[in-house]
């Protein structure tokens, strides 16, 4: 099969041509599918709130951190300091780039990816999903922000590099503050997580998902949890984050301006389990197109992530939970796989 009939057979494509029903390969199995009526729509994830870790109320917003990581692995951030003309500009070119002919946005296109080139995605691993995701995505690497990792990005629409590089050192300067919260929240030196990062990574994705004729068989994003240290979301109005709590799905709401934090599979490791990643997934709807961008921060390739020596200390049997491993083998691994075959965190759990 060519490239371009992979592209075919894209979201994107098949929405264009108006296909009336989805193709087998966006069939979700039953269990999978969307579930509206088990939604739970009224309580709401955690809201932190960056400002107030400057002044009096900062052990309170401490604990609030602390509680939304380990209960919900979720929360959402508001007076985060960053540019919201910054976060507008992102969505706005990056809403230009999906509608750029498909022989541009082709010469992006890989089947695969570990996270370290820029690379035009359909669903999430175009041969090996079993089942398909309605979306496509462009996803590109950030850091160590170089001319030449610059030069890989799309060169149109014409202000891309340039906004897309100032959203990419805003989001580092929100990924710094952040890790030395978690690390603090976790009684470890606000150090700690910069350090087990070693040189970082910082990778940010995309994702376009086209108004679906029939959203309720199928998925934008299959369930997964995030491979990295943490995720920064960006949304914009249309809802289609769902993420589970005690068995259910909660349907997030938008809180204009604000980012979606959650905490990855790396964060996880590293505080031992205290700090929960959690699966989570996107469903479509049939009258909007939805975006997000996400920023996935977390270790360098050939950093080794282990459980915090402080933490497993402080456990009454002193054991850890988690094996040790090279960041570069989680991912390779990770990317190896469809979403849908489930969670690789599992594999680096020890039994007990
Ligand atoms: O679109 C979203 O809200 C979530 C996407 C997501 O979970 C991901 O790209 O890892
Ligand atoms: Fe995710």
């Amino acid at each position: 099969m060519n490239d371009f009939d992979f592209y075919a057979q894209g979201a994107q494509a098949l929405c264009d041509r108006g296909v009336k029903e989805l193709p087998h390969a966006y069939i979700q199995p039953e269990h999978e599918r969307p579930s509206p009526a088990s939604l739970v729509r009224g309580k709401h994830m955690p809201v932190i709130d960056l400002s107030r870790f400057h002044g009096d109320g900062r052990d309170q917003a401490m604990e609030e951190l602390r509680f939304a990581c380990e209960s919900w692995g979720f929360f959402h951030l508001i007076n985060h300091g960053f540019p919201e003309s910054c976060m507008k500009a992102m969505l706005e070119v990056g809403r230009q780039f999906f509608e750029l002919p498909a022989e541009v946005k082709m010469q992006f296109f890989q089947k695969k990816g570990t996270g370290r080139r820029t690379r035009y995605g359909l669903s999430f691993n175009t041969e090996d999903n079993r089942v398909s995701d309605w979306r496509d995505f462009l996803s590109q690497p950030c850091h160590p922000l170089s001319d030449e990792i610059i030069s890989t990005w799309p060169h149109v629409p014409v202000h891309y590099r340039e906004i897309a590089k100032e959203y990419a050192k805003n989001v580092r300067a929100l990924a710094l503050r952040l890790l030395a919260l978690l690390s603090e929240s976790l009684g470890l030196r606000e150090s700690f997580l910069d350090e087990a990062f070693k040189g970082h990574h910082q990778l940010m994705v995309i994702n376009h998902y086209p108004p679906c004729p029939q959203p309720d068989l199928t998925l934008g994003v299959t369930g997964h949890t995030d491979p990295y240290g943490f995720t920064i979301v960006q949304h914009d109005d249309v809802p289609g984050l769902e993420v589970m709590k005690d068995g259910s799905w909660y349907a997030v709401k938008s809180i204009p301006n604000a980012f979606v934090i959650n905490i990855g599979d790396q964060m996880e490791i590293l505080s031992n389990g205290r700090y929960k990643s959690i699966e989570h997934r996107a469903v479509v709807n049939s009258e909007k197109t939805r975006f997000s961008i996400v920023s996935f921060y977390g270790p360098s390739h050939d950093a080794i992530i282990a459980p915090a020596g402080e933490l497993i200390r402080q456990k009454p049997d002193q054991s850890a939970d988690y094996g040790e491993i090279l960041f570069e083998d989680y991912l390779r691994e990770f990317f190896s796989r469809g979403l849908d075959s489930k969670f690789y965190i599992n594999s680096v759990k020890i039994e007990k």
